[in-house]
């Protein structure tokens, strides 16, 4: 498999392509190996790149399992909602049925109940010996956070399950349920797709100095997909 851990091209349409064939290329092989594959998925301008590329890919439907590295706790009508995006932008365009997305319970009575009750969800996706995800889809703030880990955040150090959740997150909506730190770095494939100028600092000062201080620096064997702009400053 061909597999570059630095990935740098044109622009969105170049990135949402060559985004797609490395996913396919990751879950063929992992299909050859095992039976249901486990693909995080990130909000923000994530949704629109895998909407452009994935309807078009031939993937074994049935045997994956798609849920949310971080889902704000918010009604899925809401225009907040990453799951409420997905369906309308992407899942609607493929074959897939209920059990194929793993979803967040937003009619909970709190935010606390909400990430439980995701983290059984999703230990039920692990009917191997493994229990470990197998591809994670990240983004990255402008201010380093991915996923819902924010920067000098107590989220940061919450690794006890596989879930936790944030009350007070510094970006709106402030309630949202979160893949633990450690989680991320355990899954398989750890990829991070970043675009845009305002990016470039935190993307030089991660990838080149190797600074930690951010959460995206403090994700393990990343996998970068970045348009030129956000690799400009490298
Ligand atoms: O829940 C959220 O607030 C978003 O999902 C957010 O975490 C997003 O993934 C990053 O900020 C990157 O977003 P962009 O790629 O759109 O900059």
């Amino acid at each position: 498999m061909s597999l570059l851990n630095l990935n740098i091209v044109d622009d969105n349409e170049m990135l949402s392509e060559k985004l797609g064939y490395q996913l396919e290329e990751i879950i063929l092989e992992l299909v050859n190996k095992k039976q249901i594959v486990t693909i995080g998925l990130s909000g923000g301008s994530l949704i629109d790149l895998l909407a452009s590329s994935v309807p078009r890919l031939q993937f074994p439907w049935a045997r994956l399992r798609f849920f949310f590295v971080d889902e704000r706790f918010v009604p899925f009508t809401s225009d907040e909602s990453t799951y409420g995006a997905y369906q309308t932008k992407l899942f609607r365009k493929l074959p897939l049925t209920e059990k194929n997305i793993i979803k967040i319970d937003p009619d909970l009575k709190s935010v606390e109940e909400c990430a439980k009750d995701y983290q059984n969800k999703l230990e039920e996706t692990f009917t191997e010996d493994d229990k470990s995800f197998d591809i994670i889809l990240l983004g990255m703030g402008p201010d380093g956070h991915t996923a819902s880990l924010f920067p000098n955040h107590s989220v940061l150090n919450e690794n006890k399950g596989l879930v936790t959740y944030v009350k007070d997150s510094p970006k709106p909506p402030s309630e949202r349920v979160t893949l633990t730190l450690n989680t991320i770095n355990q899954a398989k494939y750890k990829i991070a797709v970043v675009t845009g100028e305002s990016k470039s600092t935190i993307v030089k000062e991660v990838i080149q100095e190797k600074n930690t201080k951010y959460p995206i620096g403090q994700v393990k064997d990343l996998i970068w997909y970045l348009d030129k702009s956000a690799a400009s400053k490298l």
